[in-house]
């Protein structure tokens, strides 16, 4: 069979003509949508969640031609051998398991000659006897008291996915802990911490795979450093997540407990493994994080087994390829209407971006157009105050618009013009999608709508911390389909490199002015000299 190649597929061209087809006019999406059983044909049940595509700028013929293209792409039979533990991170040659981190189906998955599920699910075991311990006081604080303040120290993929979920879930949030999260090397961002916990009953959960991490690394030595001065051992109040056989999986007393994560798991895709075990389940409790863990599987028994025609992520992602390289729009924001999901976007945003963001197939080929969306996003409807204007008549994107059903708080809500809080949200949702869609006329071009701007809605029914492992699980599919069938690999993240090399060619020349302040960063070219010469002295100069 003929390696398969995006841009050069024949799908491709017939897709490009299809891409002409619906900038005419009459496929406006108002006469799209005007069709009755529109939503019928463009909506999908499936995986604990719906999914509504009516607003997308498609006709049947179109998604016909999308839905051969995923299967001339392979990306089904792909990530049904990613799961079943193939080394598709090619350019790593690495296996792809993130799903086995949350598979609770007693099946093993062998893994160079090693049951990789099995050593997934002790680590599970551990975080649940840590976790408990930590909750009845077993392990405790230096002064003998309980944990209060846990503090999740990494960046990237080892944070964004656990603040996703432990704002998401905070309504259940009874363990008598406060979570905070220190990513940046941003020394606003550790004084800040420190100013409000007691270091006495704070646990420092250090989360590296690499254990390399600069921002990380030096954030671990202020906090031992800090605790030293306080008069604390710092490994009474300090635990590890890391790969086996990293620099920080050094054992000798100086952690109060050590837990693994793998090489089969990349970072962005590890909320699921120890990297959000840890903290979630002091946070919420194991018992939560198990729940979450299994709406996860739902989700991905789904994406592995449902038709093309049926499957939500796959759909989701053709068309997001769809609009990215047929359409022409280069973003996409993420709009959930529930004010815990706020910090979804920020972690498919570092997800996706990562992941897709590439100029080269996986057989190492340029691309004719690099791929990947940029994402970005807020709630609404603070989102409709912030940026909706652009979206209604400035440049376009696609919007994913998520609604939720069951509020996580019952609150009497009183009436105000006749309806609820939950009821005025909804109106909102759904009156942004639909004004999107259709525009307005107008005689003042000021006061013109142009319409025919895409949009889909996923629909949750409660924020239970299934439905968060549902939708976690969603994106992570979706990106990988989108991925496979772009025919790119999206497991590496070479493009992360250069920058942090760069950063070490500074540093060296900030710390050689350390110690020789009459060194004036001679070294340097003279833009980047310029600056490092404001930041010694604290003053702007001309
Ligand atoms: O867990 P680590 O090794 O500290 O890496 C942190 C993050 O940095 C990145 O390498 C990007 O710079 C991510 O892929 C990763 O999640």
């Amino acid at each position: 069979m003929a390696e398969y190649r995006f841009d050069e597929h024949e799908l491709h061209g017939q897709l490009v003509i299809q891409a002409r087809k619906m900038s005419d006019n009459s496929t406006h999406l108002k006469n799209l949508i005007a069709d009755e059983s529109r939503l019928a044909s463009f909506s999908v049940n499936g995986g604990g969640l719906f999914f509504d595509y009516s607003r997308q700028r498609m006709d049947k013929a179109g998604m016909q031609l999308l839905f051969e293209l995923a299967e001339a792409s392979g990306a089904r039979n792909r990530f049904a051998r990613m799961a079943a533990g193939e080394k598709v991170n090619i350019t790593e040659n690495r296996a792809v398991l993130h799903m086995a981190a949350r598979s609770f189906a007693d099946v093993p998955i062998m893994l160079d000659g090693r049951d990789a599920r099995a050593e997934l699910m002790a680590v599970l075991d551990k975080i649940r006897t840590f976790t408990n311990a930590v909750h009845s006081g077993e392990v405790n604080g230096s002064d003998g008291q309980k944990f209060k303040h846990v503090v999740v120290v990494g960046i990237g993929g080892s944070y964004l996915g656990t603040e996703f979920v432990a704002r998401a879930l905070e309504a259940f949030a009874d363990r008598d802990i406060q979570l905070d999260f220190l990513a940046n090397v941003d020394i606003h961002n550790f004084g800040a911490i420190w100013t409000r916990i007691d270091p006495q009953r704070t646990l420092w959960i250090i989360i590296s795979k690499s254990y390399t991490t600069a921002e990380t690394m030096a954030n671990e030595d202020l906090i031992r450093r800090y605790m030293i001065d306080c008069g604390l051992d710092p490994a009474k109040h300090i635990v590890t997540v890391t790969s086996k056989g990293s620099p920080g999986d050094q054992g000798g007393g100086r952690e109060i407990a050590a837990f693994h994560m793998f090489d089969f798991i990349g970072g962005r895709y590890s909320v699921t493994s120890a990297v959000g075990g840890v903290p979630l389940s002091l946070y919420l409790g194991y018992d939560r994080f198990e729940r979450f863990l299994k709406g996860a599987e739902m989700m991905d028994r789904h994406a592995i087994n449902a038709p093309a025609e049926q499957n939500l992520p796959l759909i989701a992602a053709l068309l997001t390829v769809w609009n990215t390289s047929f359409l022409g729009y280069p973003q996409g924001a993420i709009i959930p209407y529930a004010s815990p999901l706020s910090k979804l976007a920020p972690h498919v945003q570092q997800l996706n971006m990562e992941s897709n963001g590439k100029s080269v197939d996986a057989t190492g080929r340029f691309l004719a157009e690099p791929a990947g969306t940029v994402i970005f996003g807020e709630p609404g409807t603070n989102a409709q105050h912030s940026f909706f204007q652009l979206a209604h008549q400035g440049k376009p994107f696609p919007v994913e618009f998520i609604g939720v059903l069951n509020p996580q708080y019952r609150m009497d809500e009183g009436c105000c013009k006749g309806v609820g809080h939950q009821q005025e949200l909804w109106a909102n949702l759904l009156a942004q999608a639909t004004a999107l869609a259709m525009g307005r006329e107008n005689d003042d071009p000021a006061k013109y709508f142009s319409g025919n701007r895409p949009s889909s809605i996923l629909v949750i029914e409660d924020l239970e911390p299934e439905s968060v492992g549902r939708l976690l699980a969603f994106y992570e599919a979706k990106t990988v389909y989108e991925a496979f069938i772009w025919g790119i690999n999206p497991f590496d993240q070479f493009g992360v490199e250069l920058g942090k090399v760069t950063a070490g060619t500074l540093r060296k020349a900030m710390a050689v002015h350390n110690d020789n302040p009459a060194d004036n960063f001679s070294g340097l070219d003279p833009i980047n000299r310029r600056y490092l010469q404001m930041l010694s002295s604290g003053k702007l100069i001309d």
